[in-house]
């Protein structure tokens, strides 16, 4: 029988994706614009403060293409604070002029395929929890999208032995280690959660080397036999200091 691979899984993840509504935004008043730019500041400090204490993290960005405008990746440690954050922003005064254009929720995973070193269990050592509960980067960019393993014919994933299936991630993670300092990697599964398998959130100083690491993965048997891919979405770090100057017209 095929074995599952046990899998150590972290934080619960929301990327929520908002487009604005400039022509709202436009017609508003300078008070409103600037209450609702305050009452922002506000809940970005509180997700800071969270952040500060280690209980979550969370990123903004600005997305590149007609596809949203802002995408928030949110980390917590339970669903509930994640649906209270969704419903904080919508019941705040920007939330009047964000209208939803995307959504996904996962936890952070790691997988075992790695026999366990000297019988120590990895989800005990402190660097598997630091990885399980990640800050996020604030790095100048990030690349977002889902994915799935194919179920096939031949290319079936979950047909193929654990073995098999380690030894084409241990390729995977190779191919991962020649970027190191270049790309940085939070996988997150979604299985039973969303639509896809996993979510794949990359960030980058470079938003080429997003092109370069994809396609040079999708030569790995792991991605050329048994990836399948989702739609992506690409954004610009926007830094709270920067977040009034966006918003201003
Ligand atoms: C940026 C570099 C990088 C590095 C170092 C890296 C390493 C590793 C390791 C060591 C492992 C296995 C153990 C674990 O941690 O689970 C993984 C696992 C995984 N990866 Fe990865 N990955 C990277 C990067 C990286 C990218 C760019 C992608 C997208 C693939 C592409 O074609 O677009 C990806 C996907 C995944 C997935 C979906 C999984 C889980 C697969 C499953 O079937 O269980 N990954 N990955």
């Amino acid at each position: 029988m095929v074995e599952a691979v046990e899998t150590m899984d972290g934080w619960y993840s929301l990327h929520d994706l908002r487009t604005i509504d400039w022509t709202a935004w436009k017609l508003a008043s300078n008070e409103e614009r600037n209450e609702a730019i305050a009452g922002f500041e506000k809940l970005l400090a509180k997700w800071d403060a969270v952040e500060a204490e280690k209980n979550g993290s969370h990123v903004l960005y600005k997305v590149v293409g007609q596809k949203a405008d802002l995408i928030f990746m949110f980390l917590r440690p339970t669903m509930e604070e994640l649906n209270d954050i969704e419903t904080e922003l919508n019941k705040s005064k920007l939330g009047e002029f964000l209208i939803p254009a995307h959504s996904y929720v996962s936890v952070v995973e790691l997988s075992k395929y790695r026999p366990a070193k000297d019988g120590v269990d990895p989800e005990t050592l402190p660097e598997t929890q630091e990885r399980l509960k990640p800050i996020l980067p604030k790095w100048e960019h990030i690349c977002f999208y889902p994915m799935d393993r194919r179920r096939e014919g031949e290319e079936n994933w979950y047909t193929l032995e654990k073995d098999v299936r380690g030894k084409l991630l241990y390729e995977h993670s190779k191919t991962g280690r020649k970027y190191a300092g270049k790309v940085k990697q939070i996988i997150t599964g979604s299985i039973g959660l969303d639509d896809w398998e996993w979510g794949v959130t990359l960030f980058a100083h470079e938003p080429l080397q997003f092109k370069k690491i994809v396609y040079e993965m999708r030569f790995d048997e792991v991605s050329s036999r048994y990836g399948e891919f989702g739609e992506f979405f690409v954004g610009n770090h926007l830094p709270n200091e920067n977040v009034a100057a966006y918003l201003e017209v």
